[in-house]
């Protein structure tokens, strides 16, 4: 199957420049193909990762990938899909942001010397020294205000009481010198985006055409919506960041493992970069018993690997074994470092663990020694996974990977010890 076959067959197709051209391109030869990411926040989140997978499929399937950070388009603010003028963000905070997701946009891809090697791009580095006259002369005066007022993006703007800044109305201009440049300096034939982007790519194709008699492609996939219409990628806690300090890779895991049995079929074509019959096997296999989630395991531990590498994928599906209900003296050091961001957390004195009502209090696991001893004798607590009595020592238990002891009551609530001396 090819690749736009590929990419049709999972849901990844909302709109396209003539497909059968497009088709035969791809097969005739290596092409470039771009997706840009702005700096509007010091991370990704999970939201990007389809452009991010997007291109990686085409680098996969033979063709040179070009992740832009978009170093300038950041400065001014896309209006696409939003339905009020942004906020312009400080130059420091975009010289941070910046920085932050390119480190993010050279993973996921191979950027190592080869025929289909990823190169990162900046379109600062061809538009901060540009100026508004050259700009003027050589963008502007291609493009009709007329076209740029028929796009989606303008017309609802146009159409509502926050109207649009002349500033934003620009941002459509940028994009289409952006992938202008691309095909010039790096011969980048098409740029793909999500569906919103739809304008801003073919105003890029019509100025490529016009200035350079060139012929550029275009591919946007739907933008995805969970059932209940709110935006893909937000939970009660916030955006799915890619940066582990903002997100951990337990909590990444577990956005996907948590996907609902509706969606994640659809997530799984849309998401996972294995072939296709490998990803409808898995499909099947789910189908008869949704209740193992299998989708949901393995595309979450696919992509844990894909964003967090494969050793702390490894530890946050380990540690999701600790937290629900598997056992403790079997995890590895890294999977109780992972349960440790996770649960509350203290450190402590050997020589302060003989009383263990005591410790269960102030690990805030009991109330009050009262209580304490109470769940005690109805076995109400765990250490390392063994019932604790009133009269345990937790002196004498063994400690996991010679510091922890991982206190529980009930199934839910867990309490990391550190012990030391
Ligand atoms: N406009 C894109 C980002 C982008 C920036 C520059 C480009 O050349 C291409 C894409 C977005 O908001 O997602």
């Amino acid at each position: 199957m090819d690749l736009i076959a590929d990419l049709d067959a999972r849901g990844l197709i909302h709109d396209s420049t003539d497909r059968e051209f497009l088709s035969s391109r791809l097969d005739e030869r290596s092409i470039g193909v771009y997706v840009g990411f702005d700096p509007t926040a010091d991370s990704l989140h999970v939201g990007h990762l389809m452009g991010q997978l997007g291109l990686r499929r085409f680098q996969l399937a033979g063709h040179k990938p070009f992740p832009l950070a978009g170093g300038a388009t950041g400065m001014i603010g896309d209006p696409s899909g939003k339905s009020e003028e942004r906020n312009l963000l400080t130059r420091d905070e975009l010289q941070h942001n910046v920085a932050s997701i390119k480190r993010q946009l050279e993973r996921i891809l191979d950027f190592e010397p080869g025929p289909y090697q990823a190169t990162l791009v900046d379109n600062a580095d061809w538009t901060a020294g540009t100026s508004m006259l050259d700009f003027l002369r050589d963008v502007g005066k291609h493009i009709t205000v007329n076209q740029m007022m028929a796009k989606e993006s303008v017309k609802n703007r146009l159409a509502s009481e926050v109207g649009i800044s002349y500033t934003e109305f620009s941002y459509m201009l940028l994009q289409a010198n952006d992938f202008r440049q691309l095909y010039a300096d790096h011969g980048v034939e098409l740029q793909m985006g999500g569906s919103d982007q739809w304008g801003n790519i073919t105003a890029g194709i019509d100025l490529i055409r016009k200035t350079a008699g060139g012929v550029a492609h275009g591919l946007t996939w739907p933008l995805l919506l969970k059932s209940d219409g709110t935006k893909f990628g937000k939970t009660a806690d916030g955006a799915v960041w890619l940066d582990p300090d903002k997100t951990s890779p337990y909590q990444f895991r577990q956005f996907w493992l948590q996907a609902s049995d509706d969606a994640i079929v659809d997530y799984l074509l849309r998401f996972s970069t294995r072939p296709l019959d490998e990803v409808r096997a898995t499909i099947a296999e789910h189908e008869e018993a949704p209740h193992q989630r299998i989708a949901q395991r393995s595309l979450a531990r696919e992509l844990t690997g894909l964003v967090h590498g494969a050793d702390a994928a490894a530890a946050a599906d380990e540690a999701a074994d600790v937290l629900f209900g598997g056992d403790p003296t079997a995890a590895s050091e890294a999977a109780l470092l992972a349960v440790e961001r996770e649960v509350p957390s203290s450190a402590l004195s050997a020589d302060r663990l003989d009383d263990v009502a005591e410790v269960l209090v102030e690990t805030g696991l009991a109330k009050s020694k009262g209580d304490a001893r109470r769940t005690l004798e109805g076995n109400g607590f765990r250490c390392n996974g063994a019932t604790l009595s009133a009269d345990s020592d937790l002196a004498d238990a063994p400690r996991l990977h010679g510091r922890f002891l991982l206190l529980q009551r009930g199934k839910k609530s867990h309490h990391l010890l550190t012990v030391s001396g």
